[in-house]
């Protein structure tokens, strides 16, 4: 058979004979066949059956440019290697210029007795998979003189270093040829198999340290590597993370003896954390690391993290870079590779991005969202065609596939046909991950075991168990369909007017109508309400797709899609009139990359022309003022000067240098009319392109000219006015478009309609503010800010309850309020400063908010530089006792100097005001931050800090950390 065989598919030799051993040349055929014997009383390694699939195959390499100085690998022919009888592991076989590493070798033990090797072993990992290490496997016995998994010559009771290539260990055949073949992987650089001679198991130019430690521990410590116990690290140091193993094939990088040897070995750089699989995705700690592996089949590789060998920030490949470089991340092991390492670590991608060694394996569950989207860095490497090739074979190719059997749906693991139904239903899960969910068919809810509704998805389909009354940890004895719902969806069904008094347990369909169980008589409705939609949306309680707003994307009244992904934190953004809180809210847009949709900007445009407008009445008013003010100071000259009165002279007096002629004054009046009767919202934007010719007309105009000088005078002038003004007649132009910058100033009308809503992402921890890489999920957090008007939260705050589930609330002040008085609504003239005061108060003191975490924003300090001086603190009477002692102000180059400094004290003292008044209400401290709404940099840093407020509740707080935080946030804010 065998000899048939070769006839049919001869084989050439992928060695030169003069080079190889002689069993080489005899290249055979098996099959495996059936085993009649005795019964045998030890444990076979299972041979998988080849998952043809799984063969990674040969992908068109890339752009020839790129490919003249790459060390790709190079795909070895599938040959069968016979076992070897020697007794000494092959030496490996290089190419002319390649030299050969010496080799050392730590063995320390107590009981363990390394034997010479003898056959090749067979071991099973920790998975399960078999292993065929083959005849170059270092072999470790333990005192009973069984293998235990490495092999290697020289043993000594203590601890010892063998030099040379005589005591070589090589490095591991991993894949069983019943498996598939193996795939050699090596650098041209190093060696070219064709001329080499170099066989598929002779890489070894490595240094490496092995320690057999008291308890039968056998490690292999690459030199520079942090000893971790029972952990073998190879590392080669033109490929880091180059070996021999086949990483595509069932085999696992890993053997383990689990045992009393523990007896581990990875390829390099990459480190199997003993007997953890680790997810980062805090999604994934549904899954028990048990049920992870019990559940894993044999022929699953599962994501593991790479071992990092040089300095954080550098390339995991050349070692070179910082923090700050560009770089591509491995799906599976979260290896980052720069731009000129990335193809010859990641080869042709038949996986997407993956390391060569990761090919094969699962992907780390944390970057699943990541799938298909491709970098930038891969963009400018790649044709345009190869990304999308690349890019798709990262989504669909099958290993990267979510694995039915680690979904679990009450209780029960999805089959492969219940996933697909769960996918392909109209409104499946989103985002679905590996992970513990109930489901309630006859609703349609769906969410995390232990975890209120996240979702509602297409009902009655058969998937998963029957959910139990527990399974959302519902604890308001309250039952929808046999399940205890949790206390926000008490307070739905309150707000969709269910009386819940009395009645526990209700059947609810899937077209939101609900009845008492046992009855058949609908008692209501609970969707379609907007009062319920509220409700939900502040509660982070999922709504049916249809009753949703489909028409935006990222930022929106809190939806559905506000509740995709995990959200690690929730932020509330809330600020008394005109405190700069929306402003803060849309640059926290742009500065995360939420583009405003053509909706929003069209919005924006009628908003910006019909301030402008405003911003013209009020100026035209002044006009009035000035003008009347100029003949009446023109009539007091000419009486003291007696110059006798005269008709003539009275008809060139009424013409000042504020005067307009009579068209202008047309325009005027009649703008001037609408703004007194309130309509100007009902008259622009349908009239902007009519008047447009006027507004030019004007702005050359010297009597309005003449008036802008003197905005200043303009009390109802606010001050961001003078940024469209100076650009009234390119805004007043019918195809005018508002760029970023003029949607970050207009001055917007905070709509009662809706709770504005945005998600963004941050890095972990300030250390990586600096260098986040585009794919490293992982150490990036999601996180929700919520924006709310005073206005929206009823009286006396009554509906702040909506939020209770917020992390940290960022309370915005204006620093100008002090100079600034409104009318309320008892008609009573109060300073903004104490308004905004109050609002605090109210928040602070609100039942559901007691305890939480308050960042203080004080903003517009631009502003305050600008005023400081003009206008006093002690205006407000709460900054009485504002006294700062100042330098005399020399000179005009000083003058802004002593502003800016007196707007420091200024700042400081407010910031402590507040403090001191937070901790007389709560006890507690108040975080402060000094913000220029205008600047992104501002606006970041305030948002870091209220992760980091997060971020310190979360470690246990230890009382002098957080002293030391607070004190060097005082520094950072007062400096
Ligand atoms: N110069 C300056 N202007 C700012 C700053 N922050 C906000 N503004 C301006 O202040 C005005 C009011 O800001 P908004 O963000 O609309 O204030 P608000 O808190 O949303 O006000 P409401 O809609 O009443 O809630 C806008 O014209 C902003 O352009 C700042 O830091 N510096
Ligand atoms: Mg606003």
């Amino acid at each position: 058979m065998a000899q048939l065989l070769r006839k049919i598919f001869p084989v050439e030799h992928s060695v030169p004979k003069e080079e190889d051993d002689d069993d080489y040349g005899n290249i055979e055929y098996s099959f495996a066949v059936e085993y009649l014997g005795p019964p045998v009383t030890y444990d076979i390694p299972q041979a998988l059956p080849v998952d043809i699939e799984r063969i990674p195959i040969a992908a068109p390499a890339v752009s020839a440019s790129l490919l003249n100085n790459l060390s790709l690998p190079v795909i070895q022919p599938i040959v069968k290697s016979k076992p070897s009888t020697k007794k000494r592991p092959q030496e490996p076989k290089f190419c002319s210029e390649a030299t050969v590493s010496p080799i050392t070798t730590e063995v320390s033990s107590r009981n363990g007795v390394l034997h010479e090797p003898s056959d090749a072993i067979d071991s099973s990992d920790a998975f399960g998979n078999a292993k065929n290490n083959g005849d170059h496997l270092p072999e470790l016995c333990n005192e009973k003189g069984d293998p235990v998994g490495l092999r290697f010559c020289n043993c000594d009771d203590n601890l010892r270093e063998v030099c040379g290539s005589s005591h070589l260990v090589e490095s591991r055949n991993v894949c069983t040829e019943d498996a598939g073949g193996f795939q050699d992987y090596m650098s041209p650089n190093n060696c070219k198999p064709s001329e080499s001679g170099l066989s598929s198991h002779s890489v070894s130019s490595e240094i490496f340290s092995f320690k057999v430690d008291d308890c039968d521990n056998v490690t292999v410590d690459p030199p520079g590597h942090a000893k971790k116990p029972s952990i073998v690290t190879f590392r080669d140091p033109e490929f880091n993370y180059f070996s021999h193993e086949e990483s595509h094939n069932s085999a696992t990088e890993s053997i383990r003896e689990e045992d009393c040897h523990n007896v581990t070995v990875d390829p390099p750089g990459h480190v199997e954390r003993p007997s953890i699989v680790t997810f980062r995705d805090p999604e994934f700690r549904d899954l028990s690391h048990e049920e992870y592996h019990n559940s894993a089949t044999e022929s699953i590789n599962v994501a593991r993290e790479v071992e990092r060998i040089g300095k954080k920030g550098t390339c995991y490949r050349c070692l070179k870079g910082n923090r700050l470089t560009e770089k591509e991340i491995c799906i599976v092991c979260g290896a980052k590779y720069c731009f000129n390492c990335v193809l010859r670590a990641m080869g042709s991608m038949p996986e997407g991005r993956k390391c060569i060694t990761c090919i094969g394996k699962r992907i780390n569950e944390g970057n699943r969202r990541a799938l298909g989207k491709c970098s930038r860095m891969l963009k400018r490497l790649l044709t345009e065609m190869e990304v999308k090739q690349r890019m798709k074979s990262e989504r669909f190719c099958e290993v990267n596939q979510l694995p039915a059997e680690f979904v679990y749906v009450n209780d029960e693991p999805l089959s492969q046909g219940e996933l697909v139904l769960l996918q392909t239903c109209p409104n499946p899960p989103k985002k679905l991950k590996p992970g513990h969910y109930w489901y309630d068919e006859v609703s349609g809810f769906w969410g995390k075991v232990g975890e209120k509704p996240c979702q509602i998805i297409s009902s009655h389909l058969n998937v998963g168990g029957h959910m139990k009354k527990n399974a959302s940890n519902g604890d308001t004895n309250i039952l929808i369909n046999n399940r205890e719902i949790t206390k926000a969806e008490l307070r739905m069904l309150k707000a969709a007017g269910a009386q819940c008094e009395g009645t526990n347990s209700f059947w609810l369909n899937d077209d939101g109508s609900y009845q008492d169980e046992g009855m058949n008589n609908v008692k209501g409705r609970i969707w379609g309400k907007t009062r319920v939609n509220l409700v939900c949306a502040a509660l982070s309680l999922p709504i049916p797709p249809s009753s949703g707003n489909p028409g935006r994307k990222n930022v929106d009244d809190i939806s559905q899609n506000c509740l995709e992904q995990k959200i690690h934190g929730k932020l509330l953004l809330v600020g008394y009139r005109k405190s700069g809180s929306s402003t803060i809210f849309k640059q926290a847009r742009l500065l995360h990359s939420i583009p405003f949709t053509e909706d929003e900007r069209q919005n924006f445009k009628f908003m910006i022309q019909r301030n402008l407008y405003a911003y013209i009445g009020i100026l035209l008013e002044g006009r009035e003022k000035f003008e009347q003010e100029s003949l009446i100071e023109r009539r007091k000259r000419q009486s003291v000067n007696q110059c006798g009165p005269s008709d003539n002279m009275d008809q060139k007096d009424d013409n000042t240098i504020y005067s307009i002629g009579p068209k202008l004054k047309a325009f005027a009046d009649w703008l001037l009319k609408v703004m007194a009767s309130g309509n100007l919202e009902a008259v622009f934007p349908p009239a902007t392109r009519e008047y447009a010719p006027f507004v030019e007309k004007l702005w050359n105009d010297t009597a309005f000219q003449a008036t802008y000088n003197r905005r200043d005078e303009l009390e109802m002038l606010s001050r961001v006015a003078t940024y469209f003004l100076e650009r009234a007649v390119e805004i007043s132009r019918p195809d005018y478009e508002p760029s970023d910058m003029d949607i970050l100033h207009a001055e917007v009308t905070t709509s009662l309609k809706g709770i504005p809503c945005l998600e963004f992402e941050l890095p972990n921890s300030a250390e990586m503010d600096l260098g986040a890489t585009a794919l490293s999920h992982d150490s990036i957090t999601r996180y929700q800010l919520i924006r709310v008007h005073p206005r929206n939260l009823g009286e006396n705050c009554k509906w702040l309850e909506m939020f209770e589930d917020v992390d940290v609330v960022m309370f915005c002040v204006s620093l100008t309020d002090y100079s600034e008085f409104l009318e309320d609504s008892r008609g009573v003239t109060v300073n903004k400063m104490l308004a905004s005061k109050q609002l605090l108060e109210s928040i602070v003191t609100h039942p559901n908010f007691d305890g939480k975490d308050y960042l203080l924003i004080l903003n517009k300090f631009d502003l305050l530089t600008e005023i400081i001086e003009r206008v006093p603190l002690t205006q407000c009477e709460w900054f009485h006792d504002f006294n700062p002692v100042i330098n005399p102000i020399q000179d005009d180059s000083s003058r802004r100097y002593c502003n800016l400094s007196l707007a420091h004290r200024a700042f400081q003292y407010m910031a402590i005001k507040f403090k001191r008044f937070f901790h007389s209400l709560t006890g507690r401290k108040l975080y402060v931050s000094l913000v220029h709404g205008m600047k992104p940099d501002s606006v970041d840093y305030a948002l870091k800090f209220a992760r980091e407020i997060m971020v310190w509740n979360e470690v246990e707080p230890s009382y002098t950390m957080i002293e030391a935080s607070i004190t060097s946030i005082e520094q950072t804010t007062s400096s």
